[in-house]
């Protein structure tokens, strides 16, 4: 009985640390993002300030090239004696428009406007960073979305020397205001938060694990009870102590993957000429525990920080071998691309475990594409080497969310691929209809000059596919327009 008593508590503390320790990982997972959004947010208005120009065609298909090759920025305009005369989205402001109005004032004289409609695209909400004479947005609820499903929340801003409460998901923070910064926990309302901070915007997120059931209802408390019972006279310690730990947020993806959390959908590719179904991208879908879907660009990135890449991009590559095996062996002229990263390339492991898949699969490498989501140039001649040897092993390599400026025709040149898939942010060059030649015919060119395929995402319009089919009649497409990812068994149908 006691061996009981024991193990319950126990367990009782070890799921409440690993709940802090998980919320604390998806919280700097959190700020994480957070900084590579700001962090670009700062690297494009030093480079509107680097290069002061006019308002014209070339400035707006400059200030267009910043967005595109951003990951997370919607516009960037330039100002002119305090008045936005320029940009990305509308070309020429004409009469000059007011900048939003100031939310907070954050360091080095940045200002941030939250909420603001953006100029030229209606309906649509951003928030703003404008410094001197550049400015920036970022989709409204780009900080919220990025926020994973699992915990409670608030992010708050710090306004001089106030807490500002932004946003949060639950009436448990309401009215919170006083956040330090330099303690990594707080306790509001006697609940125990875990603390993460990103300094260049004094802004804070505050989390915990969101919990569905009390801790004494918990799988693992069920288990250690259990353990309890069965190894009450042998001394279960250590076992139990495996068991608390095996549900830290590190080894979740892990458990997903086995556990049928982790699925795999795939994007029909057409060719525009006939929208014929040429391929299919595997996007990875993760619906965890409580129903609720995770999204890939918060869970890859952690999977990218906690070295956990491979083992994704292994499951992904046997998910899609198994999935549609038959399928692939039918139509041996239908590509399959899966998504992988630098460091999957680099991995020495990487190329005999996939031919061994394929093998024994019974299909040519050419079933399966790879898209490179990494622009890294780090290592560049390192990650040359093993775009080679995939490619020479029969793989296509496609370079993921192209944008389009001189910087990226050296490093296309530099990287010796087979095929760019244009980002789908630059479906959004296409609302200005009196610029709309100045970025793609670049593209086009470009990607004809180096023999290039080319893939246009994002296609959600009848317009927009007309466009590119003027421009590139042998370009490939993937959108809503064609089909939203589907099911392994919805592809070939
Ligand atoms: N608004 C709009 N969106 C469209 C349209 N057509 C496709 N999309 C979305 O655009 C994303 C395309 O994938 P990506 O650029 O590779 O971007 C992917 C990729 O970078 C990453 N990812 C997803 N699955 C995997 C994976 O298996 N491995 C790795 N390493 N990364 C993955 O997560 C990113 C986001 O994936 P998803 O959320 O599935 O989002 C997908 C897709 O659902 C459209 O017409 N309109």
């Amino acid at each position: 009985m006691l061996a009981v008593v024991l193990c319950l508590a126990f367990g009782a503390w070890s799921v409440q640390r690993d709940r802090a320790e998980q919320a604390g990982e998806l919280a700097d997972s959190y700020v994480n993002l957070a900084r590579r959004i700001t962090g670009e947010a700062v690297e494009t208005i030093d480079a509107i300030h680097a290069e002061p120009a006019e308002c014209g065609p070339q400035e707006v298909a400059r200030l267009r090239a910043l967005v595109l090759n951003s990951r997370f920025l919607k516009a960037a305009s330039r100002l002119e004696n305090g008045q936005v005369v320029c940009t990305s989205i509308i070309g020429r402001v004409d009469p000059p428009a007011q900048p939003p109005r100031v939310d907070l004032a954050g360091d080095g004289g940045r200002r941030i406007s939250f909420n603001v409609p953006e100029l030229g695209a209606p309906g649509s909400r951003s928030m703003v960073i404008r410094e001197g004479n550049a400015m920036v947005s970022i989709h409204a609820r780009t900080f919220i979305d990025l926020a994973d499903p699992r915990l409670d929340f608030a992010l708050v801003a710090k306004d001089g020397d106030v807490g500002r409460l932004l946003f949060t998901n639950t009436p448990a923070l309401q009215g919170l205001e006083r956040v330090s910064g330099t303690e990594p926990t707080l306790t509001f309302n006697g609940q125990r938060y875990q603390v993460r901070c990103l300094q260049a915007y004094t802004g804070c997120i505050v989390a915990t694990l969101r919990v569905p059931q009390g801790v004494w209802g918990s799988p693992v408390m069920i288990e250690m009870g259990a353990f309890g019972l069965l190894l009450g006279l042998s001394g279960g310690f250590a076992f139990s102590a495996f068991l608390g730990r095996s549900r830290s947020l590190s080894r979740q993806l892990l458990l997903a993957m086995r556990s049928g959390e982790l699925r795999v959908v795939y994007q029909p590719i057409v060719r525009l000429s006939d929208r014929r179904r040429v391929g299919a991208e595997a996007l990875l879908r993760w619906t965890d525990a409580t129903g609720k879907p995770v999204s890939p660009d918060a869970f890859i990135s952690e999977a990218e920080r906690n070295g956990m890449i491979g083992q994704v991009t292994r499951f992904v590559i046997s998910r899609v071998l198994e999935d549609l095996g038959d399928g692939l062996r039918r139509r041996p002229d239908f590509q399959v691309t899966v998504n992988v990263s630098a460091d999957d390339l680099m991995d020495s492991g990487f190329l005999p475990f996939l031919s061994a898949r394929l093998q024994a699969a019974r299909l040519q490498a050419c079933s399966i594409g790879l898209e490179l989501t990494e622009r890294t140039t780090a290592n560049s001649r390192e990650l040359s080497r093993a775009i080679a040897r995939v490619r020479e092993a029969g793989h296509k390599v496609y370079i993921d969310d192209f944008g389009t400026d001189y910087s990226s025709l050296s490093y296309l040149s530099r990287l010796r691929v087979d095929a760019i898939k244009i980002n789908r942010t630059f479906m959004q060059a296409l609302h200005d209809q009196s610029d709309q030649d100045t970025i793609a015919p670049q593209i086009v060119v470009m990607a004809e000059v180096l023999g290039l395929t080319m893939v246009v995402e994002g296609i959600e319009e009848e317009q927009q596919a007309a466009y590119f089919h003027t421009l590139a009649p042998d370009a490939l497409a993937q959108g809503w327009l064609f089909s939203k990812p589907v099911e392994a068994s919805l592809l070939f149908s």
